[in-house]
């Protein structure tokens, strides 16, 4: 249900976009004023909330992620690993998932999210094992529950060690199988609608464990339905090299070759291109999820951002799964491409705003959407905003540059479609110690 009623937030401490610097009128989901400094606003509203203690930002969105590994955090198995050997350790751990868990988790990674600030969320869900063919289905009514943003991604997986690929054959299912399923999703739950809180994509995981005919197959389906197209890419020389010596090419031929080379598609990870294949890419649009801490973590590289966005691609950025980051914490992972991107570009090009335009407009833009990642008139009225009241922040100067640089973990108010969804720091009718207390015990369970 909407808030009947027009919400001034009044004289935010700071913000990104200079022409709201007296605030946002908010009415039903969407925001209809940008008041300027020292005005008041020109549409009569029913209620004023004082943001001068806080800085507001265009709600932030994850643009990658796994919710089901937030049950294997540090998990014993994959510590200090590669993603070759990380990955086949955990697939047998993840063959045990079951709906619980995919609830809890989901919760979980979703409540994360958003007390960091983001109000849309990607999902890569491709694991299906027997018991768990609802699991998109669940999430999809755990995200409605917590009133976030969501862009579920049919994840799957057809290329076992049988046939030549990485995932163990019991994690693995037929084409038919995934694409019937894949129908059934979007023809279910996919809004192309301006304002959508769900949307469907279809995501093939990666070269290494699916087949090329799935991945062909996908793309028409995709086409058929208008909706986007997701998959791990260039992640790490292992894939290269795997790409190499199973289909005879690299990463980017090998998408070109499966009809996949167009802006439908974005990557996750995007490491290892050549110059060449990044003109490719961006005179393509293909959009790529950026997830800087996994990509430290898993020691796969560094996403070469910049010649990517100027070749045409968007770039957004992804906290990736909870067992290669260790967190969903969206705003820390906004500081972490910050610290990463400067070691390879500096200073004066990686600045507080250009994160901040990557984890809002550049995800969106991956994402495929032009009514979120910005506080502008006609856009939705998802909205982050933070205080710095907290100890990291005591003497710092500029309150925008603070969140970033100071290390801002908690947002303390969340507003997604014009509902606040946090407040104070605590999300809305959710008890998050009974939560933490399932997730524990079911992590337990994979351990
Ligand atoms: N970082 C990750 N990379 C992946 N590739 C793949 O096939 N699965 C994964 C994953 O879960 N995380």
């Amino acid at each position: 249900m909407q808030n009947p009623n027009t919400l001034w937030i009044k004289n935010p401490l700071a913000t990104l976009n200079l022409a709201c610097a007296g605030g946002v009128v908010v009415s039903g989901n969407q925001i209809v004023e940008l008041v300027p400094e020292g005005q008041q606003p020109t549409t009569r509203v029913d209620e004023i909330f004082d943001a001068s203690q806080h800085v507001m930002l265009p709600g932030l969105i994850n643009a990658h992620h796994h919710f089901y590994q937030t049950l294997t955090r540090a998990h014993p198995v994959a510590l200090n690993k590669e993603l070759f050997s990380w990955l086949t350790s955990l697939y047998p751990v993840w063959a045990k998932l079951q709906p619980e868990m995919v609830e809890v988790s989901t919760q979980i990674a979703l409540a994360e999210l958003l007390l960091s600030g983001c109000t849309t969320a990607n999902d890569h869900h491709y694991l299906f094992p027997q018991g768990l063919e609802q699991a998109i289905d669940i999430q999809v009514e755990q995200s409605r529950k917590l009133g976030v943003r969501v862009h579920l991604t049919r994840g799957s997986m057809s290329l076992g060690k049988d046939q030549g690929g990485l995932p163990p054959q019991s994690t693995v299912q037929t084409e038919d199988t995934i694409l019937t399923d894949s129908e059934r999703l979007i023809s279910r739950y996919h809004d192309h609608a301006d304002g959508a809180m769900v949307r469907v994509a279809l995501a093939p995981c990666s070269p290494f464990s699916v087949s090329g005919e799935l991945m062909k197959a996908s793309a028409e389906l995709a086409d058929k339905h208008n909706v986007q197209l997701h998959t791990h890419l260039a992640e790490t020389h292992d894939e290269t090299e795997f790409c190499q010596r199973m289909f005879g090419m690299r990463p980017v031929d090998y998408l070109e070759s499966v009809g996949w080379l167009n802006n439908r598609t974005w990557l996750a990870h995007g490491i290892h291109f050549n110059e060449e294949e990044i003109a490719r890419l961006g005179k393509a649009g293909v959009g790529i999820a950026h997830c800087p801490s996994s990509n430290m973590l898993l020691a796969s590289g560094m996403c070469p951002t910049l010649e990517l966005e100027a070749a045409g691609c968007a770039v957004g950025i992804g906290v990736d799964g909870s067992a290669s980051n260790d967190g969903s914490n969206m705003i820390l992972e906004v500081r972490q491409a910050l610290l990463l991107q400067r070691l390879r570009y500096g200073a004066k090009r990686i600045t507080h705003q250009k994160v901040m335009d990557w984890a809002t407009r550049g995800s969106a833009a991956c994402l495929g959407r032009d009514d979120i990642g910005e506080i502008a008139v006609g856009k939705q009225a998802d909205l982050a905003l933070f205080r710095l009241h907290d100890i990291q922040f005591a003497g710092a100067g500029d309150p925008l540059a603070a969140l970033v640089l100071c290390g801002a973990q908690r947002a303390d108010r969340v507003m997604v479609a014009g509902r606040w969804r946090v407040i104070d720091g605590t999300i809305e009718g959710l008890d998050i110690e009974a939560l933490k207390a399932r997730q524990r015990a079911l992590s337990a369970q994979l351990r």
